[in-house]
């Protein structure tokens, strides 16, 4: 009898990584998003929301037993079913020769799922005749997004790849993912910094800050914390909640930070402190003063 296939889920268990030059990439991150939902990575620039995605995706090799994709190594096994799609996409060459898209979809395996090719070319409003050389970047962008999705991937990691959309194709573009997560098991794991058309999108969320997850949650209960109408952000209004809590956390973050000009994530266990404010090169730390905030004296 065949296996049933294992619930696309998404965990980490105190998940740590530091990038070969031995800084910070991601700390002590534990999370676990469960089948069908569609997670919100939310973080300012910086905060560690592609190194995460990457490691998710088995892109960068994660310390042992930290990380466990449809319950399994992501990096060891390889998952046939997780589709990450960020920058390297987006620069692949070949969406940019005098190409068809027919051909395009054709090659990424489109006639094997004719009904999802088809729902693709019509939710991202794809014309076949297009010409790849001859077509804007907006257009470029839909047919990435129809070739990278074809597939019919479990677990989505999605590094924020819609900035060419426009403000219908997005829209148009979330609400197939959501009926995607609603008519079949598989899971969304979305960085963004766009919160347009997204206010009751996501299912959880995930606040992410110098490397760390500051909170995350069910995206209901975090969303109730804006409506106590305290800590409003002054001179500036009509945001959904989201848009309001995304506010003040990277306010607070900020806040939290310093200038960008006091603060370098180093090598684990370290800080660097720029010389121009004060600081002489490297100081040890401890790995819980260097995660828990700014490290500039
Ligand atoms: N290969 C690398 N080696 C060393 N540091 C890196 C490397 N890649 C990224 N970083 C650093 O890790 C931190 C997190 O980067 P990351 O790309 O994960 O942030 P992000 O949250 O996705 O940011 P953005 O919103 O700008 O895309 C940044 O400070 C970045 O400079």
């Amino acid at each position: 009898m065949a296996s049933q296939p294992a619930p696309p889920t998404v965990e980490t268990f105190n998940l740590t990584y530091s990038f070969p030059d031995r800084s910070n990439g991601v700390s002590d991150i534990t999370l676990s998003l469960p089948p069908r939902s569609r997670t919100l990575l939310i973080g300012a620039n910086g905060a560690g929301k592609t190194t995460l995605l990457r490691l998710l995706a088995g892109k960068r090799l994660a310390p042992a037993n930290t990380i466990k994709v449809s319950g399994v190594d992501p990096f060891k096994e390889g998952l046939e079913g997780v589709t990450y799609l960020g920058l390297e996409w987006v620069l692949n060459a070949i969406v940019r020769t005098d190409i068809g898209v027919v051909e395009l979809l054709r090659s990424v395996g489109g006639d094997a799922y004719p009904e999802r090719r088809d729902e693709l070319v019509s939710v991202l409003d794809i014309d076949t005749n297009w010409r790849m050389h001859a077509v804007s970047d907006g257009e470029r962008r839909r047919v990435q997004l129809a070739m990278g999705l074809i597939r019919p991937w479990t677990v989505l990691l999605l590094d924020e790849i819609t900035v060419d959309l426009d403000v219908w194709s997005r829209a148009q573009f979330l609400g197939w993912l959501r009926r995607e997560t609603e008519t079949r098991e598989c899971t969304v794991v979305y960085a963004t910094h766009i919160l347009d058309n997204l206010a009751s999108w996501p299912t959880h969320l995930v606040h992410m800050h110098l490397g760390t997850v500051k909170g995350w949650g069910k995206a209901e209960e975090m969303l109730k914390e804006v409506e106590d109408g305290k800590n409003v952000i002054e001179g500036v209004t009509g945001n959904s909640r989201l848009g309001e809590l995304v506010l003040r956390w990277l306010r607070d973050d900020l806040k939290e930070r310093g200038p960008r000009s006091q603060h370098r994530r180093g090598p684990e266990g370290l800080s660097y402190n720029s010389p121009g404010l004060g600081g002489y090169g490297l100081e040890a730390k401890t790995n819980q003063q260097a995660t828990d905030g700014p490290s500039c004296n």
